[in-house]
Parts: C-alpha cells; structure tokens; sequence
C-alpha cells in the first residue's frame, strides 16, 4: 500500500495520554469539557475543588502560543458536575495540524465527557450584534473544511466514529433552545443571540470583500477556532454546545478608521468574565440534571466506546 502522511495520532497514543490523565486525577469522570476561547479562561477559575495540569506535563499535549490562552487542563466541579476545563486551545495559524488542535477533544471523550462546550472570541457581523453580546452557535459554516483542511482527513480512528460522519446535528437543538432560556433567566436575554459561527484560517483578520462573502453565506460571527474541535467531538458522539463572545463588530465600510486588533478582544473578554462564568456555570448545572434524569442518547454517529 502506498503511504500517506503522517495524519494524527493512534488511537493507542491518545489512550496513553488518557492513562496519564488518571494517573493525576483518579476516580474522576468529567461528564462535561469545556474549551476557553481567547480570553476566556476565567470560565475555569470559578470550579470547585480545581485540579491544573500544565500542558506541558501532559505526554503528546502541544504548548499554547497565544495571548490570552493559558496553557493547562483544570478538572473540578460546578454544584457537583465533574468537569474538565482547556484553559487555552490550540488554533491552526500557531502551525499545529488540525489532529492536533483536536486530540484533547479525544482525550475528553476518552476521559468520559458527554458534554462538550466550546466557546469562543469572534468578530459580530450583524449590526445588531455589539461588542460584549454572545451568540450561541446553531451551527457553523467551516471555510476551512470546505477547502479540504478536516481534523478527521486521514486513516478514520473507527474506536472515535465512523469514516463519514453527519454534522447536521452536532449543535445539540435542545442545549441551543436550553442556552436561551438560561441567558434569559440570567437577565442577559438583550446581549444573546442566536447564530451562526464562520471558521477562517487566520492568523490575519479579514478584509471587508471576505467579510461580505461570509455575511452573504449567513455567517454571524467569524473566528479561527471551534469548528475543528466541534467536528471530532462530533464524529465521537458528544453532545455540543457553543458560544461566541463578540469582541469586535466586523467593519464592513471600507471608509471606517477602525482596524480590529486582539488587544481589544482580550479587554471585551476581560469586561463579560463574570456574565460569562454565570452563564457557562448555569449551562453545566443543565447538563448535569439532565445526565441525572437518565444518560444522554448520544448521536447516531456510530462511535464505538
Ligand atoms: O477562537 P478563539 O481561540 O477564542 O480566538 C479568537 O481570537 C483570536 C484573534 O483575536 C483568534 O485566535 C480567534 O480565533
Ligand atoms: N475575526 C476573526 N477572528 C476573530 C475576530 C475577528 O473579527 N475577533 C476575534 N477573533
């Protein structure tokens, strides 16, 4: 057989960083991850009884290069809810490939997550979306994907899910509709939308002709993470659910003297951190009730564990 390159990592070698993980942290079974977007990490300061281990302790774990992304796993508890916490995700411009963006997502699977929650820093392009609103994801439009650049491209791993796996429902319907009336218990009913996320390569932000193009193909907040990530919890059969911080209002007319820069996306981050650990605290109490009111029907994807 001819040989391909190398695409990822054995099934075998992310069983062996989940070992390690156990090693650190026995007995413990996170029932929901959560990824901190950029300047997002304070949503892991806010558990309880907080376990950090740096990346750079963990077998196979890639450094974090990004302002405002801390670089450790946090495992703990929200009212009683395991949950294991990516203070600081991995994005392709830092020059990782896409099965390395996502083998933590592997390892939270394999640790025993049902719930995933991925959130982000993204520019609003709606002009009824203002810095400080967050928009939970129903869904995302994946500019990379679509050009071939998959976390899943290579020999399938059949122990994570099958060869061709659906996306249709990767945005768990019930945890969107969940997510609103929670934001709207919160009284943060005026700041949460509901949208749909654009992923891009980055690092550069984008012009104005690529911000139409997105607008016009119904993206409401642009970034350069998430999708990855959701793809292989998808193909593993997690349940997801996601947010946007919008940190920026995408600048449309070509007259404006605004430039986007992620110092202010890290300060819009730094001005929402407790509005944010209120509601992501709250998202993971739902998802603990409902894992107590009987075990997820996980997706139809074909994921054998
Ligand atoms: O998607 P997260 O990691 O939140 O970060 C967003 O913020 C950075 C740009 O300011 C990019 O990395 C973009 O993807
Ligand atoms: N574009 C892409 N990524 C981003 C943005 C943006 O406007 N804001 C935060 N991350």
């Amino acid at each position: 057989m001819e040989s391909r390159e190398h695409l990822g990592y054995s099934y075998e070698q992310i069983l062996q960083v989940v070992k390690f993980l156990k090693l650190v942290v026995p007995n413990f079974k996170p029932l929901v991850g959560v990824i901190c977007g950029s300047g997002l990490g304070p949503l892991a300061d806010s558990l309880s009884d907080k376990i950090e281990v740096p990346y750079e302790d963990i077998p196979l774990f890639p450094a974090s290069t990004v302002v405002g992304h801390g670089g450790k796993l946090v495992f703990g508890t929200v009212g009683g809810v395991p949950v294991i916490c990516m203070k600081g995700r991995f994005h392709a411009y830092e020059g990782y490939p896409l099965w390395k963006v996502v083998m933590p997502v592997r390892v939270m699977r394999l640790m025993g997550v049902e719930y995933l929650i991925v959130t982000n820093a993204a520019g609003g392009i709606p002009s009824s979306m203002n810095v400080g609103d967050i928009m939970i994801i129903k869904d995302h439009v994946n500019m990379m994907g679509m050009g071939g650049q998959n976390p899943l491209r290579g020999p399938n791993i059949e122990e994570f899910g099958p060869r061709f796996p659906a996306m249709n429902k990767t945005y768990d319907r019930a945890l969107v509709k969940a997510g609103l009336k929670i934001a709207e218990s919160l009284g943060m009913e005026d700041m949460t939308h509901e949208g749909v996320y654009g992923c891009v390569g980055g690092p550069n932000y984008e012009t104005i002709a690529e911000l139409l193009m997105l607008q016009s193909c119904g993206v409401d907040s642009v970034g350069m993470s998430t999708a990855h990530e959701v793809i292989a919890a998808g193909h593993c059969g997690m349940k997801v659910f996601g947010f946007s911080l919008i940190t920026n209002k995408a600048i449309l007319d070509y007259d404006s003297s605004e430039v986007p820069n992620h110092e202010e996306v890290i300060a819009a981050a730094k001005a929402k951190e407790a509005k944010l650990q209120g509601f992501t605290e709250a998202m993971i109490k739902h998802m603990g009730s409902l894992k107590n009111a009987g075990p997820p029907s996980m997706c139809s994807c074909g994921g054998r564990r």
